[in-house]
């Protein structure tokens, strides 16, 4: 059985994650955390998840719970999540990060910390997105330069960052194989004279409503066509189940940085 903790216990997906790690075969939950803050610290993590009593108290102390876990699911915030990390990495534990809205540095950091210890870091743990992501690389490849891409995508109204991290790693996806670069070709939203579409750019277009769960279309224009690939999340236990997924797989390894492409042998 691989020993799973969630971090953000509590959140929309640290309570499906409870849940997830429930229903898998070989996964066990054996420690949750959540924010000092939280309303929820001391109450069960399965309770609050609402699959009945897990045996597993809703803790804030990483360090404390450092030898009851062999992997760290964390979909949280940046800071929180890069603290943690730096935790896992002293130690030699395993991450599977969810977290999105990390900056370039932050990035960064999350590379270096592999060094030391085995970690998969995504901007979507569902098999149909990483699926597309590839989809995605074959349209840019055979249409190039000749259509004009933009990146659309939707998500609830509690969601803090934008674009989401799927829309910006289809971005660099759609850059890299046109050989551009996303720093500089990325248009985040349009207003006043633009004057005509650069042709060389990637443009992207947020929209935060309601309880979407999750919607990201790439659109490649030519003039008299044109080619969508969209993928729409109805349920979150998509992401949560990818995540456990790539925990388990983990086990394998006990250093490097990875993502759901491995995961999923679709790299
Ligand atoms: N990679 C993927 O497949 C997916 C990624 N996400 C990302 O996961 C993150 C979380 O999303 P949601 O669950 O919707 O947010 P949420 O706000 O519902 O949950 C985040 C939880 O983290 C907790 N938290 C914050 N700081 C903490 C700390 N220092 N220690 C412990 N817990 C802490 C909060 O109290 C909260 O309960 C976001 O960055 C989101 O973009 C969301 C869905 C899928
Ligand atoms: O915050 C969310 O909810 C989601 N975030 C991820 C992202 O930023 O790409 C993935 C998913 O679409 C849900």
């Amino acid at each position: 059985m691989t020993r799973i903790a969630i971090t953000g216990a509590a959140g929309r997906m640290g309570r499906m994650l409870v849940e997830a790690v429930h229903q898998h075969p070989a996964t066990t939950l054996t420690a949750a955390l959540e924010h000092p803050d939280s309303p929820s610290l001391s109450l069960d993590a399965g309770q609050l998840a609402g699959i009945g009593t897990a045996g597993v108290v809703i803790g804030a102390d990483l360090a404390a719970i450092t030898d009851q876990f062999d992997v760290l699911i964390d979909f949280t915030r940046p800071a929180a999540t890069l603290a943690n990390l730096a935790h896992c990495q002293a130690h030699g534990k395993r991450m599977v990060i969810g977290t999105t809205g990390f900056t370039a540095t932050e990035k960064q950091t999350i590379h270096h910390a592999a060094q030391d210890t085995a970690v998969v870091f995504a901007p979507n743990m569902s098999v149909a997105v990483n699926l597309s992501f590839k989809l995605i690389e074959i349209a840019a490849k055979v249409l190039e330069d000749s259509v004009d891409v933009e990146i659309i995508e939707a998500h609830h109204r509690h969601k803090v960052d934008a674009p989401s991290g799927t829309a910006l790693r289809m971005g660099e996806i759609v850059a890299q194989t046109l050989g551009r670069d996303l720093a500089t070709c990325a248009v985040y939203g349009r207003e006043g004279q633009t004057g005509e579409r650069d042709r060389k750019t990637i443009g992207f277009a947020t929209v935060r409503a309601g309880d979407i769960v999750g919607e990201h279309t790439v659109l490649f224009a030519d003039k008299g066509e044109r080619l969508e690939i969209t993928h729409k999340a109805s349920s979150r236990m998509t992401f949560a189940t990818g995540a456990v997924r790539a925990a388990q797989w983990l086990m394998q390894h006990e250093r490097g940085l990875f993502d759901m492409q491995d995961v999923l042998g679709l790299r």
